[in-house]
């Protein structure tokens, strides 16, 4: 079944010249599929999750979650599409894991009632629920990034778009929220995500969307993007990082 369905997505920026950051940007995301959005710096990939998680608004195209068009329905943008940006920012480090998220649980609408409920079940979710009277300031990298991906699990949506969710991480750190966003697809998730690590994306991605100068080149599974790269080695199969990199130059010229 169809969760996520992009249609001829577009976003110029006029600030100096007409610039065209992504352009006529189309797919579908099956529900429980992992979809990776790869390209190179600049390709336009938060360009195109911020279009479809509503934090900027497209120049044209629709973006429709279970068939209904959200760019027309503001209300069911907010709630049927979680967002995980990560970073340092947004939790306050003085406050509980629990309070930080009710914070955001208030701001989401989400009733006095549920709130209790949406919260516990979210801090499970990802392995903090035994921290959650911890203030956020004595938490590690890997936890701020586990409580980033909790808050987008308050919203009672099956729509999870991580922009680069491991940047910045050590290995075992990354190790762990690649666990995690595997664990969310296998329970029925589905999931779109940016990222430049390309072990990252052979581990999780069911599907590979290249992106280079805001153009959609491929769409396929890892093996489909080694075959296009027509990269082959003797005694193994070659990795995504060597077919990347043998078609990173044509990602690029589109840029130009
Ligand atoms: N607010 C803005 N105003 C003008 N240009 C912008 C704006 N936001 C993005 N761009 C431009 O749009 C293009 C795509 O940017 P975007 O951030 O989507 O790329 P990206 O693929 O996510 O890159 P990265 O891998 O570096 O994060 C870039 O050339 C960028 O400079």
């Amino acid at each position: 079944m169809t969760t996520i369905e992009v249609r001829h997505l577009r976003r110029t920026f006029t600030e100096v010249s007409e610039f065209v950051a992504v352009d006529d940007v189309s797919f579908k995301i099956e529900s429980g599929q992992i979809v990776a959005l790869l390209g190179p710096n600049g390709a336009g990939k938060t360009t195109t999750v911020k279009m479809i998680s509503g934090y900027l608004a497209p120049t044209s195209g629709d973006v429709l979650v279970d068939g209904v068009n959200i760019l027309t329905h503001q209300k069911l943008m907010a709630t049927n599409i979680a967002t995980v940006f990560g970073g340092e920012l947004g939790f306050y480090a003085r406050a509980t894991a629990y309070d930080n998220l009710n914070f955001f649980a208030t701001l989401f609408g989400i009733s006095r009632r549920e709130r209790r409920n949406r919260i516990s079940q979210a801090l499970q979710d990802v392995d903090l629920a035994n921290v959650s009277d911890k203030q956020l300031g004595q938490f590690s990298r890997g936890m701020r990034q586990r409580m980033h991906i909790a808050r987008a699990l308050l919203k009672a949506t099956n729509v999870i778009l991580l922009d680069e969710p491991t940047s910045g991480l050590d290995v075992e750190i990354s190790h762990e929220i690649r666990r995690l966003i595997r664990k969310l697809a296998d329970q029925g998730k589905t999931i779109l995500l940016t990222s430049h690590t390309m072990t990252e994306v052979e581990d999780l991605a069911d599907r590979v969307l290249l992106i280079g100068g805001g153009k959609i080149l491929h769409d396929g599974t890892v093996a489909s993007v080694v075959a296009l790269s027509g990269v082959t080695k003797v005694d193994r199969p070659a990795t995504l990082e060597e077919s990347y990199l043998a078609l990173a130059p044509e990602l690029r010229r589109q840029h130009d």
